[in-house]
């Protein structure tokens, strides 16, 4: 199988051009092979790159985690597919429509030199009726809800983005917290589907630093949809403005919840770090 390893802020995964490359019989399989670190390429997952179900649409990006479960969307990794698109000239174009588990989302790409620098992601409106998300906490949005966890009371904010997070707002992102919480969190009962967490430090109004666990991968160096989440979180709860500068473990990311539309646009890099072939399961 031949592939592309990309990362958007450090969030890395393991690319496969599925307009070439026949799509893997069991991608769960060959996600948990190529996400090893020491047994595989390394990654915090597998994605792939296919030819749209409609024909009005770009492509189509299927995305899985580190152990294989498949999720519903990918902040950065969508990124990365309109570089890919671009960049390799499959889809030579700046504005894209990709289809992907939350249904089809518009990027327009900054480009140079004929490569993709940076992308901007319309990532919708946020789902924030609990039972969509989907949470057993109260609330449409659960705001600021109590949770307990091994004898810490975590106050959980739960927003989707196509996929589920709790955000809660910490003084500070030890590990710790990440570490000893994080696994607890994802798999706690009150998050049916588990959920992707993330601890935020509120820097000012208008910029935060965020940690992230990841449901099925772990911690991670960024998680767009997470962003997205933890920026919606800010405005809910009264801690930051609508346009807000995220600081990731591996880079930044620009976000605006509009008050005009409800959409939450995503901008930040996308790179290209080497291709490869891999033998995989048949
Ligand atoms: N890192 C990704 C999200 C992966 C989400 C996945 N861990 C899930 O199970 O929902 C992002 O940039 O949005």
């Amino acid at each position: 199988m031949r592939f592309t390893k990309m990362h958007g802020a450090g969030n890395d995964y393991v690319y496969v051009n599925c307009f070439d490359e026949p799509v893997p019989k069991d991608p769960a399989a060959v996600s948990r092979l190529v996400a090893d670190r020491h047994f595989g390429i390394g990654g915090d997952g597998l994605i792939l790159i296919c030819p749209p179900t409609d024909s009005g649409n770009d492509a189509r990006m299927r995305m899985f985690n580190a152990d294989g479960s498949e999720s519903e969307m990918c902040g950065n990794g969508i990124r990365c597919v309109a570089k890919y698109l671009y960049d390799h000239a499959v889809v030579p174009k700046t504005d894209l429509l990709i289809e992907t588990g939350r249904g089809t989302l518009r990027l327009e790409l900054e480009t140079s030199g004929g490569l993709t620098e940076r992308v901007r992601v319309n990532m919708e409106s946020p789902v924030l009726k609990a039972a969509e998300i989907p949470t057993t906490l109260p609330g449409d949005p659960p705001i600021e809800v109590p949770l307990e966890v091994d004898g810490r009371t975590f106050k959980i904010t739960a927003v989707s983005m196509g996929n589920p997070h709790a955000i809660t707002f910490v003084d500070s992102l030890e590990d710790e917290l990440v570490f000893g919480f994080g696994p607890k969190i994802e798999n706690h009962p009150a998050f049916p589907k588990r959920v992707n967490v993330e601890f935020v430090k509120v820097l000012s109004p208008t910029e935060m630093r965020m940690r992230v666990w990841e449901r099925g991968s772990g911690e991670t160096l960024a998680c767009g949809t997470g962003a997205c989440a933890v920026a919606v979180a800010g405005v809910l709860t009264d801690r930051t403005e609508r346009r807000a500068l995220i600081h990731l473990l591996g880079g930044d990311l620009e976000l605006e919840w509009s008050e005009a539309d409800d959409v939450v646009t995503m901008t930040g890099p996308a790179a290209e770090v080497f291709s490869g072939e891999i033998a995989i399961p048949q």
